[in-house]
């Protein structure tokens, strides 16, 4: 079993292992992986030839990482069946992630073709390399060399452990029963159209392990609107056309009204982070609300197998310090959250796992600054729980695709915020919308608070103005993400006042 899903920011990571500190920017390891084509070591020779790096400090050795070769495998040997246990084999046949891994794009997923990207050259139209799982092509890390002994993983198994430990809340039994289960079959019944994300990591082709699909909260007006909606979900699937997102169906919307209650009702217990969105999300007449949710990203994880690796979110849409509400429906399955520890404190403390098992009709709100501390998956299990449904199927529903006994729906719920608006989003010079992330590894100097009223207490009970220093954040081209791996290495720092968004939650 996978622990660690790998994304571009692993591969970053790996070559900032093998570079001595002080550390250069992130833009400037992204930069050089880009022109090294991926190539770890080669990004860290060229950047020690350009004297982008401080010298090494005599007597301090530099750590032996391992190349690139032994973190991905190779094409022409796909990674087995991690686990030979009764769910894999149940799934090998109709499970085309792991079909992919070996077969060539004739198989019966990639033969749907995507619509036309701007890209010559992208994962929609060019390529006849296979298209492999993710989970297929990366291998777990070596053990970490720090001399900071990991500490053991922990399972938060209930919300005062979940609150106490990181910046989010969980909340059980969040919908009345009856609307939990529609709310799942309209879902199950809807994944028959989701699709599985697709990307280039670097020359590999690579797939999402699990299915996906968006939504708006209303009814979509004008054109322009349409637009920028179709422009969002373009950002998402990395560039690939696609339509605009479906309206809430009503079950949902029955179910994100009580979610934003309960969203509203936990942000009135925590100081807010300066920015955070300031402006008034609410209704007209609406009191109290601090919070909406105008968007969804919506996810089907069929099996024991389908996964989603570590990763944040990105903030492209959704901005800096964002409020994330994720329901859960259907077969229960370990959400999982790992720290990422700023270079400067990678000598002092190696951040901990948290597994947060989440059932049926639970919701776990990623509260503000989690995106920026945290990275979180959903890993692959060796077993599964049989989920039980307590209502039937509705009549208006009959032959549902994906068996509710063993897939979990996902329905993240966020605010979308007007001034993060697509057209407001930096272009790269590729002339696709650049994506806004926080420079996780090295927080800013000067402090800034936020989290649980008076407790003042978060993650892993340290000082929350400790752990939440101020994020630079960069906009970085991610065109290679359909274009073979091909970006235009474009980054600016976020500039809020000259870029002129807000208002934001405090003065900043
Ligand atoms: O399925 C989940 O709980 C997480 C989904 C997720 O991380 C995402 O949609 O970004
Ligand atoms: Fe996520």
């Amino acid at each position: 079993m996978t622990d660690d899903g790998q994304d571009t920011d692993t591969l970053l990571a790996i070559l900032s292992s093998l570079l001595p500190t002080p550390q250069p920017a992130q833009h400037l390891l992204l930069e050089a992986l880009i022109k090294a084509n991926g190539d770890v070591q080669a990004a860290g020779q060229a950047m020690l030839e350009q004297g982008r790096l401080a010298p090494v400090s005599s007597g301090k050795k530099r750590k032996r990482v391992n190349g690139l070769d032994g973190w991905l495998t190779q094409p022409s040997k796909p990674t087995r069946a991690r686990s030979q246990s009764p769910v894999k084999q149940t799934q090998a046949t109709n499970h085309p992630a792991t079909l992919h891994a070996t077969k060539p794009s004739s198989s019966s997923t990639i033969s749907k073709p995507f619509s036309r990207s701007t890209h010559s050259s992208n994962a929609s139209s060019s390529s006849s390399k296979p298209v492999v799982n993710l989970m297929d092509v990366l291998r777990p890390p070596p053990p970490a060399t720090t001399s900071v002994p990991r500490p053991l993983p922990l399972t938060l198994s209930n919300p005062v452990m979940v609150a106490e430990h990181t910046p989010c809340t969980l909340h059980p039994s969040v919908l009345p029963p009856e609307l939990a289960c529609r709310v799942l079959y309209t879902m199950l019944d809807q994944a028959r159209d989701w699709q599985r994300n697709k990307w280039w990591l670097f020359d590999r082709l690579v797939e999402s392990p699990h299915r996906s699909s968006f939504y708006t909260r209303s009814e979509l007006g004008q054109n322009e609107e349409v637009e920028a909606w179709r422009k969002i979900t373009r950002a998402w699937y990395n560039g690939r056309e696609s339509e605009a997102p479906t309206v809430f169906p009503p079950a949902m919307e029955e179910a994100c009204k009580i979610i934003e209650k309960a969203v509203n009702e936990e942000l009135h217990k925590r100081t807010r982070f300066p920015l955070e969105w300031g402006g008034d999300p609410s209704e007209p007449g609406g009191e109290n609300v601090v919070w909406r949710a105008n968007f969804a990203a919506a996810n089907c994880y069929e099996g024991a197998k389908e996964s989603v690796g570590f990763h944040s979110d990105r903030l492209t849409s959704i901005g800096p310090y964002p409020t994330i509400a994720s329901l859960s429906l259907g077969t229960p399955r370990v959400f999982r959250l790992r720290e990422v520890i700023p270079v400067d404190e990678a000598d002092k403390r190696a951040a901990r796992t948290y597994n947060i098992p989440l059932p049926h009709n639970s919701l776990l709100i990623m509260h503000a600054s989690t995106q920026e501390r945290f990275k979180h998956a959903v890993p692959p299990q060796s077993t599964l729980d049989k989920f039980h449904p307590t209502f039937p199927p509705p009549a208006a529903l009959p032959g549902l695709t994906f068996d509710p006994a063993n897939c979990r729906i996902n329905i993240t719920f966020r605010f979308f915020r007007p001034d993060f608006h697509p057209d407001t989003i930096p272009r790269c010079k590729c002339g696709e919308m650049t994506t806004l992330r926080p420079d996780m590894k090295q927080r800013q100097k000067e402090q800034i608070t936020g989290g649980l009223k008076g407790k003042g207490r978060d993650g892993d009970g340290d000082d929350v103005a400790k752990r939440a220093g101020a994020y630079r954040y960069w906009w970085c081209c991610t065109a290679g993400d359909q274009n073979e791996g091909k970006g235009c290495g474009y980054w600016k720092v976020m500039d809020v006042k000259a870029e002129g968004r807000g208002p934001f939650a405090m003065d900043v």
